[in-house]
């Protein structure tokens, strides 16, 4: 089975879909090593896209595919890709990723959908962390220009009150406890039994690592959805059908 050339696809009717299928599936055709054994499968609406894209590799059945959420673990079997667990296999070659938001040098925010914290696991045992976006999710240099919803961060439930407090003390603009909308009444519950808290920092142009690690290390605080140093490249799917790769601190080509 070959595979078939992204030029010859149907175009999709929405171009903002048709812009993360172009991310997707470039850094899929790119990436994926000949001879990959593990997988890492990111969550959100882009990944979508990666994981068919997966689903279509002549050597599919050669590798394991690792979720990062419950969504994700769907895709898995949904794409007939074989499944395994990040607490069975540490060591994954590549993972695909989505994000909010990526800054000129490679950082970026995720967790719009809730799943930062597997999503980071996943992504700290991986050799190469790969993000696919569309062109919303650029930053024009720093994280949170774009992305006004504030920092996703990962809490133990009890200690949501706590962890606001701390987060205002440390200059947090506001402090928003994620609501499930209209189809759940009450916080979002993330896959581990957690809730997701929302800190507007205002955009950060300080040191982001310092930011990270202090909200890190307070106590209730599972995970934050800044990924510091952590991503070697960044497709964004552009509105015009191109791809802009971004490879490290303002050096992209476009395709
Ligand atoms: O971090 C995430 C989920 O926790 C997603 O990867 C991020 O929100 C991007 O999602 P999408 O591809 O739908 O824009």
């Amino acid at each position: 089975m070959t595979l078939v050339d992204i030029n010859s696809l149907e175009p999709l009717a929405d171009p903002l879909e048709q812009a993360k299928r172009a991310a997707a599936y470039m850094a899929v055709d790119q990436n994926v090593p000949k001879d990959a054994k593990f997988v890492g499968i990111g969550s959100g609406s882009t990944v979508v896209y990666a994981a068919e894209r997966i689903g279509q590799l002549p050597n599919k059945d050669q590798f394991i595919c690792i979720p990062t959420s419950f969504q994700s673990k769907q895709l898995i079997f949904d794409n007939d890709l074989k499944f395994g667990t990040i607490d069975q296999y540490l060591n994954v070659d590549i993972t695909f990723d989505g994000a909010d938001e990526v800054d000129s040098r490679l950082n970026c925010i995720k967790g719009g959908g809730a799943c930062l914290f597997q999503e980071k696991l996943v992504a700290s045992c991986s050799k190469k962390l790969v993000i696919i976006a569309d062109y919303r999710k650029k930053s024009p240099r720093y994280l949170a220009e774009n992305w006004r919803k504030g920092i996703p961060i990962e809490v133990v439930p009890i200690a949501w009150i706590k962890v606001k407090n701390d987060l205002i003390n440390f200059g947090a603009r506001s402090v928003q406890l994620r609501q499930g909308g209209t189809q759940k009444a009450g916080p979002v519950v993330t896959d581990n039994g957690n809730f997701i808290m929302d800190a507007d920092f205002g955009v950060i142009d300080g040191d982001i690592k310092v930011l990270n690690d202090k909200i890190r290390g307070l106590v209730g605080v599972v995970e934050t959805g800044l990924f510091v140093d952590m991503v070697e490249k960044a497709y964004f799917g552009n509105k015009d059908g191109s791809v802009t790769i971004l490879f490290g601190e303002n050096v992209e080509e476009t395709i």
